[in-house]
């Protein structure tokens, strides 16, 4: 997908919130978009989601499939978590019966059973902003882009974001998930943009880029797993 000298401002006379940016990502990139409050990732979001068009500028080359997670979920309407997800997945193109079991899967994953009949409009903000992760992923989108989406979500739920974005970008989904509290470091190997006076600043992930990973298994299991790892040239040791 290509942003090709995308310019964007809301009111004719306005200030250019974006100005010229030209970008390009592939199918299986993970994109962070960095900035400060105000500096234009939601706006920069919306365009390549398509829900906002440049004043000046196009987007080329959008995968069909877009998975879009708004940082604040619309919560106020009047249907159940559950008839919300499966009316999603028939939008979407889905049989009911197809529905109804990718709106049960999202359910189990992200921890949703007990508010699975309670109108959205009585959930907590974080319970809503999980049916807002799971409409988006109902069928697996070509593009998912995530804005702000560790928002007002519970530990549990919070660590299930990179799993999430990792998923579909192994399933080679281009990824954008913007933050301004640091979440994205949980992100390791992505590509990284930075927002500021209008301008994008793209840097590509680091392949040398070094991080740590907890893995927790069966401690029978433990020596043939380091083995392997070392043969694959990872460093790993036991802490227990
Ligand atoms: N609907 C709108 N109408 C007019 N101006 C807007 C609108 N939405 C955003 N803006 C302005 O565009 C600029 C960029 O806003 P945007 O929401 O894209 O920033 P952001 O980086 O996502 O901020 P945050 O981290 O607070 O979500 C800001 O100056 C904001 O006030």
């Amino acid at each position: 997908m290509l942003l090709e000298d995308v310019w964007l401002r809301y009111h004719r006379g306005g200030p250019w919130v974006l100005q010229g940016i030209q970008l390009e990502t592939h199918p299986g990139e993970i994109v962070t978009v960095q900035g400060r409050n105000g500096a234009g990732k939601s706006t920069l979001l919306q365009v390549v989601a398509g829900l906002l068009r440049p004043g000046k500028g196009r987007v080329r080359g959008r995968p069909p499939i877009v998975g879009w997670v708004p940082e604040r979920f619309p919560a106020d309407q009047p249907f159940s978590a559950y008839d919300y997800l499966i009316a999603m997945g028939e939008i979407r193109g889905l049989r009911a019966s197809a529905a109804a079991q990718a709106a049960t899967g999202w359910i189990e994953r992200l921890g949703l059973e007990p508010f699975r009949d309670v109108r959205l409009p009585e959930l907590s903000k974080g319970t809503a902003q999980k049916v807002g992760l799971a409409q988006a992923l109902l069928v697996p989108p070509r593009l998912l882009i995530l804005d702000e989406p560790w928002e007002g979500l519970d530990a549990a739920a919070r660590a299930l974001v990179p799993a999430i974005v990792g998923e579909a970008a192994a399933n080679g989904a281009t990824v954008l998930v913007s933050d301004h509290r640091g979440e994205t470091a949980r992100l390791p190997g992505a590509t990284r943009w930075t927002v500021a006076d209008g301008s994008v600043t793209a840097v590509p992930a680091d392949p040398e880029e070094q991080c740590v990973v907890e893995v927790v298994m069966a401690a029978g299991e433990v020596t043939a797993f380091l083995a392997h790892l070392h043969s694959q040239g990872v460093r790993a040791q036991v802490r227990s």
